[in-house]
């Protein structure tokens, strides 16, 4: 049974595939004061919030059960992704299903600050008729520039054309043919703010865009310009608005979003050319219902092993394409399991090579596979797939992918080398079809092994007898060997065996193999079972 807290006023409708499902229990709450928050949230697995619950790394510290942050919207800078990520929450979000809304709450800003209607109707209802005042302006022939061109930018841009503005359109990522397909001119930031009569910002609140709009940006601006925020607060700087505002140099500003929430400071507020709603760019009953059935569905799938669509900190992996994965991820893990007990400390780089199939294969699940493999022998249990990346940064251990055109004569082949003071271990596999996964090569040995639990490594001189004490010494104390598999480099000189055992043995067992003569080094090594679902590695 999952135990989902939702915070914040989330859609009843939208969250009843959670409520409907047997395996969840939902506790569901309107603004949770956050010191309830605090003393309750140690009970969950997942969290739904939508804006106004500040998911900080606080909360996560009190939080030893949560595995999925989930926010009903767009926007996750009021969660902490860094926090979740490196204790290994998957953070998800509901990219699309608040885009019409937000679109058409920008258009009604447009247009309501185009021609005064919050001003006109407080003025009307108090017993004024005040025509000439409240005159305003028409969008038909002004130019609109729109900073932002994702989804609620593109969906303005559309409608904006129906008014018959001319747009322009800044994103780094918005290409020629685009705009020209949308019948906008693809413009500079500095090109806007030249043109523009009302700008519209349509970017998420990250480093690159935080004060975007300054005093500078303002200076540069069209006399007269109008400019709209549906997107997030502290975009605009609000004391170089309101000083444009007060200039004049600005003719007017609309705001859904602010530097804080709810405003602290009512001057740009109460300033007569500014209008605001209160961060209502989402509400619509569609776009909340949408918003928490993604989510709703988005946390069953993540439980239930079905694709993950809109992970914010994790790739983006089918489910078919988890499962045809599956055997890759598990033997990816179970290699680096063997190659960090081989080299005995924590490496100071990693190389990793594909080749094969996995050359036409989204290896990118699998390389966190194998570096969770690597670092949970030293990390233990707190490693895991969304943070496995994180935790290596961490421990600042550089890693190399490579995709290699020889696959060593196997359909797939997989090879994870680890280095540390000039030394180097490196294990390979592959996964043949209908046998299943096999660690095919060992320091350049090459072997064939189904890894267990429980294996012995041995490096020794390739003298005869060798095979027969290890097993008489093993069979002595009782313990089984399930298979051995010997590798050497040439006959006589240094070899490797591999044994795969139904118990751990102890020290003193070990103590007699070495002792025989001609053996080198003895090595216990114990495997996870590895990768076996999402589910299980990420929850
Ligand atoms: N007021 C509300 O209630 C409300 C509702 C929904 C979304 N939003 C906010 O609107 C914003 C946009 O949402 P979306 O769904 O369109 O997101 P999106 O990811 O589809 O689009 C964001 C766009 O911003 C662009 N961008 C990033 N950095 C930029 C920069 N420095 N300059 C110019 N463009 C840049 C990206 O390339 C992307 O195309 C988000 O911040 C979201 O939180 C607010
Ligand atoms: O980013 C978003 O999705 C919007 O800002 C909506 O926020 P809300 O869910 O708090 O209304």
């Amino acid at each position: 049974m999952y135990k989902v807290l939702v915070t914040d006023s989330i859609s009843e409708s939208g969250l009843m595939p959670l409520y409907e499902h047997p395996n969840y229990e939902v506790d569901r709450y309107d603004q949770l004061p956050f010191d309830k928050l605090f003393s309750i949230i140690g009970s969950y697995d997942a969290l739904v919030v939508r804006s106004q619950t500040n998911v900080t790394k606080e909360l996560m510290d009190h939080a030893p059960r949560l595995r999925i942050i989930a926010r009903a919207g767009v926007g996750v800078d009021n969660i902490d992704v860094e926090a979740a990520t490196k204790k290994g929450i998957i953070v998800i979000n509901a990219p699309g299903g608040n885009t019409v809304a937000a679109t058409e709450h920008t258009l009604a800003m447009l247009l309501a600050l185009a021609r005064k209607i919050p001003h006109a109707h407080q003025s009307t209802i108090h017993g004024n008729w005040e025509r000439k005042k409240y005159q305003g302006i028409e969008l038909y022939g002004k130019t609109l520039g729109i900073i932002g061109m994702g989804k609620i930018g593109t969906e303005v841009a559309k409608r904006a054309k129906s008014f018959q503005m001319n747009i322009l359109g800044y994103d780094p990522y918005l290409k020629e043919d685009r705009a020209n397909k949308l019948g906008i001119t693809k413009a500079s930031l500095d090109e806007i703010a030249e043109h523009a009569d009302f700008i519209t910002i349509h970017t998420p609140l990250i480093k690159e865009t935080k004060g975007l709009i300054n005093k500078s940006y303002i200076q540069k601006m069209k006399k007269g310009a109008r400019i709209i925020n549906c997107a997030r607060g502290g975009i605009i700087d609000e004391n170089a608005l309101l000083a444009g505002l007060q200039s004049g140099k600005i003719a007017g500003a609309a705001l859904d979003v602010f530097e804080q929430e709810p405003p602290a400071n009512f001057t740009l507020l109460h300033h007569p050319n500014v209008i605001v709603t209160p961060h209502l760019g989402a509400s619509t009953e569609e776009a909340q219902e949408k918003v928490a059935l993604e989510v709703s569905a988005e946390i069953i799938n993540i439980c239930e092993n079905q694709t993950i669509r809109s992970a914010v900190n994790m790739p983006q992996i089918t489910g078919e394409s988890q499962a045809r994965m599956q055997p890759y991820l598990q033997i990816g893990e179970q290699m680096a399991g063997i190659a960090i007990q081989l080299l005995k400390t924590a490496p100071e780089k990693i190389q990793i090579s594909y080749s094969g199939e996995l050359l036409d294969e989204d290896t990118s699940l699998l390389t966190r596979s194998i570096i969770k493999g690597v670092l949970s022998h030293h990390l233990s249990d707190s490693v895991n797939l969304i943070n496995a990346f994180h935790l290596l940064r961490e421990q600042g251990v550089p890693y190399q992918i490579q995709k290699e055109a020889s696959n060593k004569g196997f359909s797939n082949y997989m090879e994870l080398t680890l280095y540390k003071n000039g030394e180097k271990v490196s294990v390979a596999a592959t996964v043949l079809i209908g046998l299943g996964a096999r660690i095919v090569n060992i320091n350049d040995y090459r072997i064939d092994l189904k890894p267990e639990k429980h294996l012995l490594y041995i490096k020794h001189y390739d003298i005869p007898g060798m095979i027969g004490r290890v097993g008489s010494i093993l069979g002595d104390h009782n313990v089984n060997i399930g298979t051995m598999q010997v590798g050497r480099s040439t006959v006589g000189g240094e070899a490797i065996m591999i044994l795969t055992l139904d118990k751990k043995i102890d020290d003193p067992v070990d103590l007699q193999l070495q002792s025989i003569q001609g053996i080198k080094e003895t090595q216990i090594l114990e495997l996870t079972s590895g990768y076996n679902s999402l589910q299980e590695t990420s929850l």
